[in-house]
């Protein structure tokens, strides 16, 4: 054809092989072609368009449907790896846990966890182990957490008061089951009579909000502005937390022996701790640090025990709400194994086997903490056949595992009868459920979490029945979640408690 012959079609020809010579030579030389597979990525934003109008763990899940189980995108500068998927959970926080056990450097994080040096927050290492040792050893131990017992059973009976005064009014249990749980975190922490405790939640729920979601200035950590303007308002509210910690450790310090509680608090242990600690001249920086331990474990203690744990009891009631045959089959078990006493205690939680189920299924629906914690690989690797650059920031989407239809039939129902005569548990070995993660990082606090909300939950389900306010019909109540990095329910749960009369 004369188009051969045509110098503008010539033109136009060679220019394309040249465009395609320079593409094909681009792809050979990128090494970002064996990452995972993602959308596209824009100029400077990367695909955090692709993150925004609804929940992130949400918009994760819904590029996941399109991309795979192992999923990369850019949030602005930095790279990411969501994972969806059992086998590539496994593969994160079992087969390659030690190269995945890093937390990534958060500047947030790098604040409020004293440099990065809360068990949550500090690299995997010696420092680390340390502090799980602490935690496995000292804080959190079966023994320990049954000392507590009494603080938990005093605090749910005074919520059990004040639901009972409400009797055929609307109660507003959001309101009451969070500051319930930070009651007994509080206590167990500081001891009865600590007059930081309000202050205390208040200044830590300030900075909780600071910490959820992803922040502008760790999405563009050379962007020297945003470091700076980021690191003033949270070191801001740091330093209330900070000035709060420093007052109860040094009332701690100064009791006098018989100021001191029979029980000892975790403050306690942890001064203790410090006592017994090896401090030698040229180990400054341990000075330091043990210092840090107190000032910090405090924080990822009450963190971690106080939303999470209050969530778990907040969506229990609004599902066992919505599904009223699961509420008469707990109620009935409740009201069955306690019967004969009259009342709920602690000594056989361990019978309720159904109740069990509900909240199993209610943390595989709604993980109080969606994302997890995020990790990064110390070192390069390939996970199914793609390249992971080493320091990549990796998302587990415990949410999205919950409610993938290929591990659990009828997913997206509420049945806790999926749990009865099933091993599948939320202990880090089933990793289509993992609400509390998995591996070297998993969550330290399921021993104490557990019984805060199983007392709270089966007293809640002993002594009331429970009816939404308005004649508002099940399907109406809202299940939307807010935004943050706990998902709590965005509106709060108002329900009208009859008192159960055997
Ligand atoms: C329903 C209650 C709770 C839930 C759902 C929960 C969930 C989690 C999750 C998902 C992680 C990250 C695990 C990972 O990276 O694989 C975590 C870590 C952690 N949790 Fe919890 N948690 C709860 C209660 C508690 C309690 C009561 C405490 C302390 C008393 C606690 C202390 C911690 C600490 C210190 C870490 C950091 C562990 C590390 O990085 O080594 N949590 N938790």
């Amino acid at each position: 054809m004369e188009l051969h012959n045509d110098p503008l079609s010539i033109y136009l020809i060679t220019f394309f092989l040249f465009l395609l010579v320079l593409f094909k030579l681009f792809q050979k030389q990128d090494p970002n072609t064996k990452l995972p597979p993602g959308p596209r990525t824009l100029p400077l934003i990367g695909n955090i368009h692709q993150l925004v109008g609804s929940l992130t763990h949400h918009r994760l899940k819904i590029l996941a449907d399109k991309y795979g189980p192992l999923m990369h995108l850019k949030l602005g500068e930095v790279s990411n790896i969501i994972v969806t998927s059992r086998e590539m959970a496994e593969e994160i926080m079992k087969t390659q846990d030690l190269n995945f056990s890093d937390r990534p450097n958060l500047i947030s994080s790098r604040i409020v966890s004293y440099d990065a040096t809360s068990i949550s927050f500090a690299p995997h290492g010696d420092y680390w182990r340390l502090l799980r040792k602490l935690c496995t050893v000292e804080l959190l131990t079966t023994k320990r957490v049954q000392s507590f017992r009494f603080i938990r059973e005093e605090e749910v009976s005074e919520l059990i008061k004040k639901v009972s005064a409400s009797e055929g009014c609307v109660f507003n249990l959001s309101e009451h089951v969070y500051p319930l749980i930070y009651a007994i975190a509080a206590r167990a922490l500081f001891g009865k009579k600590s007059r930081y405790q309000e202050v205390f939640i208040k200044t830590i729920k300030k900075q909780l909000s600071l910490i959820g979601g992803f922040s502008v200035a760790d999405l563009y950590p050379s962007i020297g502005v945003l470091q700076v303007r980021a690191k003033r308002k949270v070191e801001e509210v740091h330093r209330e937390v900070d000035k709060v910690l420093q007052d109860i450790i040094d009332e701690h310090k100064n009791r006098k022996s018989e100021q001191r509680e029979t029980v000892e608090d975790l403050v306690d242990v942890l001064l203790r701790f410090q006592s017994e600690y090896p401090l030698t001249e040229d180990n400054l920086k341990a000075v330091i640090q043990v210092r840090n331990i107190i000032l910090i474990d405090l924080q990822d203690m009450f963190i971690g025990g106080g939303e999470t744990a209050a969530s778990t009891v907040e969506w229990t009631m609004s599902e066992m709400i919505k599904n009223p045959n699961v509420m008469e089959k707990a109620q009935a078990e409740v009201r069955k194994v306690f019967g004969s006493k009259g009342y709920v205690d602690e000594a056989e939680l361990h019978q309720l086997v159904y109740l069990k189920s509900v909240i199993k299924e209610t943390m595989r629906l709604h993980p109080p903490v969606p994302l997890l914690i995020p990790r990064i690989n110390r070192e390069r690797c390939q996970i199914n056949g793609y390249e992971i650059p080493a320091k990549t920031r990796v998302i587990i989407n415990a949410w999205a595992l919950g409610r993938n239809p290929k591990y659990w039939v009828d997913a997206e129902s509420f049945q806790p009868e999926r749990f009865l005569n099933s091993s599948i548990d939320f202990k880090g070995t089933n990793f289509e459920f993992i609400p509390f993660g998995a591996g070297r990082r998993i969550c330290p606090g399921i021993t104490f979490a557990t019984p805060n909300f199983e007392l709270t939950l089966s007293r809640l389900l002993y002594h009331f029945d429970w009816k939404l306010p308005n004649n508002m019909k099940i399907e109406e109540l809202d299940m939307t979640e807010s935004y943050g990095a706990t998902a709590v329910r965005k509106s709060d749960l108002c329900l009208i408690p009859i008192v159960y009369r055997p």
